[in-house]
């Protein structure tokens, strides 16, 4: 099929990122960390990769009026992603992502999630037909709902950070992406709306229902892993780029997990996001 066109709401930040030896503890205090700043936030991550991926992209958030907006943006810009959806907040800065990351590639964050906090339906509404909207949990539900209404063959809803939301939303949805913490999260409540529900596992892969019933699964590919950070987030976009193009649910999983596997083998979110072509040679070699 042809490019596939995706609207996604969501977050966009700048991630700062320490990389030291071992996270801390409540209280401790570790040194002798690297830094580095990296553009993020789930809706900016998922539309780099669903763009990078092979989709044509439109990105609706919010940004502040301050220099870490420009950085937060400008892999996107780059990438060709359609940013006219992205409006400058009058009051709120840039949301920040405060990312430590050890030795092993695990990683732990905290958002100030600034001017995509103030992300309103308004924001969203008037958005033309696509052929997927996506969507995670990082900007204002009422704005998430609103573009449970965009017209578009496939909704898909990444539940994450866990957090309450109208059982409408996850009944309307036809794909659910949680991992493990958001899957006990809203237990059975995933499975009543009889859509696809996508269930990450980290290194151990990920499996794919329908209804409730298991309809595929993927180990994980075994690579050298250097940075999770944004694993899920490049999974996320490449599974709907995949069932956007009417790829088999199998063959489309499969996609998804090649690009996260990807993605963990170098630093960073963004920078870290794979290509098309480097997807598709390396499931080529693994076939
Ligand atoms: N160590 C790994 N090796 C290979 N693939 C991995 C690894 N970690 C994650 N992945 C791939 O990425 C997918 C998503 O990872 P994970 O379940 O950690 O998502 P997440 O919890 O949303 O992650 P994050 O919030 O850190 O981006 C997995 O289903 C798997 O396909």
């Amino acid at each position: 099929m042809s490019r596939p066109g995706i609207k996604i709401v969501g977050s966009i930040n700048l991630d700062l990122v320490a990389s030291a030896d071992h996270l801390p503890t409540p209280g401790e205090t570790v040194t002798g960390a690297t830094f580095a700043q990296h553009a993020g936030g789930k809706g900016a991550n998922m539309a780099l990769a669903a763009q990078r991926l092979g989709a044509a992209v439109e990105l609706i958030g919010r940004v502040g009026k301050d220099a870490f907006a420009e950085g937060a943006l400008a892999l996107l810009k780059a990438g060709g992603v359609n940013l006219d959806g992205v409006t400058e907040d009058e009051s709120a800065p840039t949301g920040v992502a405060l990312i430590g990351v050890d030795a092993k590639g695990e990683n732990q964050i905290i958002v100030a999630s600034g001017a995509n906090g103030h992300l309103d339906a308004a924001d969203v509404a008037g958005a033309g037909p696509c052929d997927a909207v996506l969507c995670q949990l990082e900007v204002p539900v009422p704005a998430v709902m609103e573009a449970a209404k965009i017209e578009a063959r496939l909704f898909a809803v990444n539940l994450a950070p866990a957090l309450p939301v109208p059982a409408e939303l996850l009944e309307r949805a036809d794909l659910l992406i949680v991992n493990e913490v958001e899957a006990a999260y809203y237990g059975e409540a995933l499975h009543r709306g009889g859509g696809l529900v996508a269930l990450t596992l980290g290194g151990e892969g990920a499996v794919l229902y329908r209804a409730g019933e298991e309809v595929a699964r993927m180990p994980a590919y075994a690579v050298p892993v250097i940075d999770t950070t944004g694993a899920g987030d490049t999974f996320c976009g490449a599974l709907v780029v995949a069932l956007a193009e009417g790829m088999e649910e199998g063959a489309a999983l499969r996609f998804a997990s090649a690009a996260a596997a990807l993605a963990v083998t170098k630093p960073g979110a963004q920078p870290a996001i794979p290509m098309r072509k480097d997807v598709e040679a390396f499931l080529s070699d693994k076939a």
